[in-house]
């Protein structure tokens, strides 16, 4: 009903404005765009699930989360992948891993001080009753 979607009104702010943060972050330009296929061609072969911030972005504007908790769940699809597709000693996996740990504990510490409980709580239900 009425007081659902403004509710949801409310998370999509909210998931904007945390998305636009975390893709203004200098650390985390790699994760702001798709990885491009030409340049590197062996990624989809190892990253089944590829996810960055403006696939979040838009995914927010076309009303695809309903809960913080499926948001996040994107978020860690980015830094998760990041430090599979770069398991080994050379620096540059090594610079990447720390920008992916950067981005996860960004992120959790964000939602954990700006995520009122209630307001999750109400999402979550809403989720539930869908
Ligand atoms: C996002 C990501 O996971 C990523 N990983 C990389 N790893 C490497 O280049 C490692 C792989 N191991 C051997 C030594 N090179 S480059 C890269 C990336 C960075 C961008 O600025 C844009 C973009 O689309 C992708």
């Amino acid at each position: 009903e009425e007081q659902e979607e403004d509710t949801l009104r409310e998370l999509r702010l909210f998931l904007r404005n945390v998305t636009e943060r975390l893709s203004q972050d200098k650390r985390f330009k790699a994760f702001t765009k798709p990885v491009d296929i030409e340049e590197v061609p062996d990624y989809i072969k190892v990253i089944r699930h590829p996810m960055d911030l403006s696939t979040i972005l838009s995914k927010v504007d076309l009303h695809k989360y309903v809960t913080v908790r499926e948001f996040v769940n994107d978020v860690d699809l980015i830094w998760k992948n990041a430090l599979e597709y770069n398991p080994d000693s050379d620096p540059s996996d090594r610079q990447i891993r720390h920008r992916a740990c950067a981005l996860k504990d960004t992120t959790h510490a964000i939602i954990r001080d700006e995520l009122d409980e209630d307001f999750n709580r109400i999402c979550e239900q809403i989720r539930e009753a869908r």
